[in-house]
């Protein structure tokens, strides 16, 4: 079997046009213009990028794009003090500290200061208990880009059986959340797990969140199945010179392709729809403060 590629690069970028539309209208209809706040400390170039991609982006949807960039120094205090101050600004509709922050710096604190309708990154403690309790919340962007792909490819997820391979707070958990949500018989398995092929050998879905370089192979996936790589890892590639890198998932992508029945490549998969999802929250957080309905289809 040669599985059918989900192109979450295409996927995002009708996502995006989607999330366009409605600014267009909000903006026709109520003269309101969503408002995004990114803030980056420090100086990490994979951080950099991210964030200016999610300023383009932004822009490019027609909303309005506030940077806040400070120096790695900064304190925990100036860090709450500006997290304070976006959350009293009413230009702001949502607010994202981009991860990760330098060690001195309590990141559960930082999330937690943020108005939990602003938090579009749906960390804060409020949505991560709204969304376990299946109630209507921020739900963090990428899970959720995974969940708009899974329902696109198959419709209905009631009854399939998921398994997250994975238990981060980011990704993993709400993802089992979501699964559960549509119904999915889910389990997460992680690092302790025993006989883990076993495990994802049964399964309907799996998505890969384990940031370990292609730890999933072929033979820890059933035959059709559907495999979400949600990797990102930047490892040597001395094939293409030296000194040369190149980006590969959790999934061994050719012996998991051989397999399964739909793959995410990476790049080109999951990574485009965190942002296209950003957006999405972005919009959905500005309709929920202005009493108006929030889109259908750019949520859970
Ligand atoms: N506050 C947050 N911090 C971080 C998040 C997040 O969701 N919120 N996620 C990641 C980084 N991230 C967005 O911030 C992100 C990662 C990757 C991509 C992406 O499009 N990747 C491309 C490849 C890019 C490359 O060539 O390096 C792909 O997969 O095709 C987008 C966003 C950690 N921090």
């Amino acid at each position: 079997m040669t599985a059918s590629i989900i192109d979450g690069k295409g996927f995002a970028a009708k996502v995006r046009g989607e999330v366009g539309r409605h600014v267009k209208r909000l903006k026709d209809e109520h003269g309101i213009t969503p408002g995004l706040a990114v803030v980056l400390v420090g100086e990490d170039p994979a951080s950099q990028v991210y964030v200016r991609s999610k300023g383009k982006q932004t822009v490019e949807a027609g909303m309005n794009s506030y940077e806040h960039k400070r120096d790695a120094s900064i304190s925990q205090e100036e860090l709450l003090a500006l997290v304070e101050q976006l959350n009293g600004d009413p230009a702001v509709h949502g607010i994202l500290v981009q991860l990760p922050l330098p060690d001195h710096i309590d990141e559960d604190l930082v999330i937690n200061a943020i108005d939990p309708a602003k938090d579009v990154d749906g960390f804060h403690i409020s949505n991560v208990g709204l969304l376990g309790t299946g109630q209507e919340s921020m739900v963090p962007c990428t899970p959720l880009g995974c969940l708009m792909m899974l329902r696109d490819f198959h419709g209905s997820l009631s009854g399939m059986n998921a398994v997250v391979v994975g238990r981060s707070n980011i990704v993993g958990k709400p993802m089992a959340q979501l699964l559960l949500g549509d119904s999915c018989t889910v389990t997460i398995a992680h690092s302790r797990t025993k006989d883990i092929k076993e495990v994802t050998r049964r399964a309907d879905i799996v998505v890969a969140a384990v940031g370990r370089p292609e730890m999933v192979t072929g033979d820890w996936i059933k035959p059709g199945a559907t495999v979400i790589d949600v990797g990102i890892n930047r490892i040597d590639a001395p094939e293409k010179g030296e000194g040369k890198t190149r980006l590969v998932g959790d999934c061994h992508f050719d012996s998991c392709a051989e397999v399964a029945g739909a793959i995410t490549p990476v790049p080109g998969g999951v990574g485009p729809m965190t942002i296209a999802c950003l957006l999405a929250n972005t919009l959905t957080a500005c309709c929920r403060a202005n009493g108006i309905a929030a889109p259908e289809g750019l949520t859970a």
